[in-house]
């Protein structure tokens, strides 16, 4: 039996809850001992018994206590069987104390970018404790949600292919917005507004949009990917261009698409806005949908991975999998 403790029950919380609910006899192993968002936590008694998923929400409202993160880890470290900490928030804060966790012998599953896209130190401070302390850390839907982009990458790392380029439309936000904006001819159709506030609504974006419409969610991304490529990216320094240059080209054969690049060979990566031809695979797109192309030496050709990118039920259903993945190593 393997214990969660889940911090962030949101959009993308709330949803893994529903498929956790839905789908948990055919996962008994995996119990939900702990949750939390910022006000208000829960944890589940008698001591470490499953929370009743079906009516989570009423009794968090009802019967939870004020929110107090080291009670919670306490509680969750303590747990009597392997415990893995869920992080379904965008907080920078949560993020930086995964090395906390892992020296607590908690694993540690998440959708958040940020304790792999910011400081160098943090993320190489995860990595050793994880090491040290011999804990699992997944976090598959950091890029591309649920799609398998991470752990891809990982295997053709740790098999030692070299990796050569890897190219992608990364964000699921601009990917519906480039699509409907060209659909629309921009003159007569929707706002771009308006599309800005349907991609909210269809759960694509960040808790806060700006993050998507200013190339920080697929700048994050790239720096992820470069990470685990064994780049040595920043986001103080990698060239993030505007997603509404001046002027905007207008070309009836071309449609612009939002770009991310890691370029372990020619060290040229970083996030541009590019004019396509209709044929190029990227013009293809529809809807969320992402597409990452590794070029390796293996794969001279590229090796594609295309799908909804954003979104909760895929986001969700990337930490699912992450925590089977940890839930397989205890099995009897
Ligand atoms: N939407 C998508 O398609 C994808 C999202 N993601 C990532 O998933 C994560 C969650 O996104 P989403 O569900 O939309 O976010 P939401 O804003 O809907 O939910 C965030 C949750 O985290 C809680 N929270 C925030 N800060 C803290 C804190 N310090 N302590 C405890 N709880 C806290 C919030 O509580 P409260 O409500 O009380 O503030 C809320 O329950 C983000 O990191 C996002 O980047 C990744 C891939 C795809
Ligand atoms: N806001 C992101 C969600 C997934 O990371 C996106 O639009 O791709
Ligand atoms: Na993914």
């Amino acid at each position: 039996m393997v214990n969660i403790g889940i911090i962030g029950v949101g959009l993308v919380g709330s949803e893994l809850i529903s498929q956790l609910a839905t789908y948990a006899s055919s996962v008994p192993r995996i119990s939900v001992i702990a949750l939390t968002n910022s006000s208000k936590q829960l944890l589940s008694t008698p001591n470490y018994s499953p929370l009743e998923l079906s009516t989570w929400k009423q009794t968090l409202q009802t019967q939870g206590n004020t929110a107090n993160l080291s009670v919670f880890i306490d509680y969750v470290s303590n747990s009597p069987t392997p415990a893995i900490i869920i992080d379904n928030t965008s907080s920078q804060e949560i993020a930086s104390q995964y090395p906390l966790f892992l020296e607590k012998g908690l694993h540690v599953v998440t959708p958040n970018k940020k304790a792999f896209s910011s400081e160098a130190t943090l993320y190489k401070e995860i990595i050793e404790e994880a090491k040290k302390n011999k804990k699992l850390v997944f976090n598959e839907s950091t890029v591309g949600a649920g799609l398998p982009i991470i752990s891809t990458l990982k295997d053709l790392v740790r098999t030692g292919d070299k990796i050569n380029r890897i190219e992608g439309i990364f964000s699921g936000t601009l990917s519906y917005i480039f699509n409907e904006f060209s659909k629309s001819g921009d003159d007569n159709g929707q706002k771009f507004s308006e599309i800005v506030t349907v991609a909210k609504n269809n759960g694509y974006t960040e808790p806060d949009p700006r993050d998507d419409l200013n190339g920080l969610d697929v700048a994050r991304k790239v720096v992820i990917l470069g990470r685990i490529a064994g780049m040595n990216l920043s986001l103080d320094t990698l060239p993030v261009e505007n997603i509404v240059p001046e002027p905007l080209p207008k070309n009836n054969n071309q449609v612009l698409r939002y770009v991310g690049v890691i370029d372990p060979v020619c060290g040229e990566s970083g996030v541009k806005l590019v004019s396509l031809p209709l044929s190029h695979p990227f013009a293809t797109l529809k809807g969320s949908d992402n597409m990452i192309a590794f070029t390796t030496q293996r794969f001279p050709n590229p090796l594609i991975i295309q799908g909804a990118g954003a979104g909760a039920a895929v986001t969700a259903f990337g930490i699912f999998s992450d925590i089977l993945k940890i839930a397989d190593r205890f099995e009897p």
